[in-house]
């Protein structure tokens, strides 16, 4: 039987269904300052790094003047709308609910470790998950290192008193294999997220999954 009974869950694109929200909002941003908007799924390779690598990203082929001033106009603006939209269209993926309801039942431990600013981690966790009572939910914070550094993953091992050798992070993008990969984890990749089976697999995912129930057989 496996006596590893820890668990950490990145949230964007692994049990959330952020994408369409996140876009909207750059996208808005993007028009107000008369620069070029972009389809949402080209989001899918802006997000992961946190809103400073998102704001990169959709300034990275343009040839502006002054980019760090209006990469912190981009940032700012679009923290201020992210935070004030309702996030209508933010869902947790398919699966995930009955899957969270095993692991209460199975009396793992729970924690969400996400590179989005920690206020609107919160918000998110609390409006969409607040019936499992998780403990450890962090996003980022401006006095910790962001994913892929492993500070946060091990902070969270020690408040749950478990080796960080015997956690589950479970994750759809490099960054967080990477961060598996850095606190020495297990990393679990999924592939309902941002993107593909390569990325994962080449940055040191130990399992893949396809639907989030597939974890319980790799628990077993
Ligand atoms: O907002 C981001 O860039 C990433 O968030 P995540 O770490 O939950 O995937």
């Amino acid at each position: 039987m496996n006596t590893k009974k820890t668990i950490i869950f990145d949230l964007d694109g692994t049990l959330i269904d952020s994408l369409e929200d996140i876009a909207l909002c750059m996208n808005t941003v993007l028009k107000e300052l008369d620069l070029p908007t972009y389809e949402i799924n080209a989001y899918k390779y802006f997000v992961g790094g946190g809103v400073s690598v998102l704001v990169d990203n959709v300034l990275k082929d343009l040839n502006v003047d002054s980019q760090t001033q209006l990469k912190e106009t981009i940032s700012e603006k679009f923290k201020e709308i992210y935070d004030l939209k309702l996030h209508d269209k933010t869902k947790p993926y398919e699966g995930i609910y009955d899957l969270l309801d095993e692991l209460v039942k199975l009396d793992y431990k729970i924690g969400i470790l996400s590179n989005k600013p920690h206020e609107a981690t919160l918000a998110h966790v609390n409006s969409l998950f607040s019936k499992y009572n998780l403990k450890e939910i962090h996003g980022q914070k401006s006095h910790v290192e962001k994913k892929p550094n492993p500070t946060a993953a091990i902070q969270i091992a020690n408040s749950f008193n478990t080796p960080c050798e015997e956690i589950y992070f479970i994750g759809d993008t490099m960054i967080d294999m990477q961060t598996a990969k850095n606190a020495k984890m297990i990393g679990v990749g999924v592939l309902w997220g941002f993107r593909d089976e390569k990325e994962l697999r080449d940055n040191g995912a130990t399992f893949i999954v396809k639907h989030p129930l597939d974890i319980l057989e790799i628990l077993k």
